[in-house]
């Protein structure tokens, strides 16, 4: 028999398209609640670093749409991770996979529950790796998340991260949101 997650899981793919608005152009791909389907899955698409620039992977619990409005984001926020260019074939993948393990495996413990999903958006200058919470107002589960999350990528503990509330980033003026956390 296949061994079940806790959780079903959807991914979503974004290409910018002209013609369509943001929403229209998040594609759902596939839901799966087992380690053998999330394999089958992660093992016939295209890796994060192969996509054009524009377009992103979204790993979201099932019925929760990869967009801040979403009931079950929009009082929550993203532990952000950025890379640089040359990290793009280094670390990238690797990360994006050791999310999505995490997250499908509730690596986050007793606050895995807070867990919403995970973005990595594939862009020009600083490709983005996000995990995204329900309620940026949960302190102790927000921190603790980015603690687990840093220490299973194993990124360099020199190097941070920044959660930022999704109503900031809404409404950010510039491309610098505001963050609460820094860690
Ligand atoms: C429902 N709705 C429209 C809506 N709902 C959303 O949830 C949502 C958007 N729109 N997003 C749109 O993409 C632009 C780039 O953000 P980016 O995160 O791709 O990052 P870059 O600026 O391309 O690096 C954002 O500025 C925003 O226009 C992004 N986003 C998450």
């Amino acid at each position: 028999i296949k061994h079940p997650l806790q959780n079903i899981w959807t991914l979503w793919y974004y290409e910018p398209d002209k013609s369509k608005s943001w929403e229209e152009s998040q594609r759902e791909i596939t839901s799966f609640d087992t380690a053998e389907d999330f394999w089958s899955l992660y093992n016939h698409i295209k890796q994060a670093s192969e996509l054009r620039s524009g377009c992103d992977y979204s790993m979201f619990k099932q019925g929760i749409r990869p967009m801040w409005e979403d009931d079950a984001n929009k009082n929550g926020g993203r532990w952000l991770i950025n890379l640089d260019k040359r990290q793009r074939t280094t670390d990238l993948d690797n990360y994006w996979l050791e999310i999505l393990l995490c997250m499908i495996g509730e690596g986050f413990n007793e606050y895995s529950s807070d867990v919403c999903g995970a973005v990595v958006n594939i862009r020009p200058r600083v490709d983005k790796i996000a995990v995204w919470t329900g309620d940026s107002r949960l302190h102790a589960s927000v921190l603790e998340i980015g603690h687990k999350l840093k220490e299973r990528i194993r990124f360099p503990p020199k190097n941070f991260i920044n959660y930022q509330v999704h109503k900031d980033t809404m409404s950010k003026s510039g491309s610098m949101a505001k963050s609460i956390f820094t860690i």
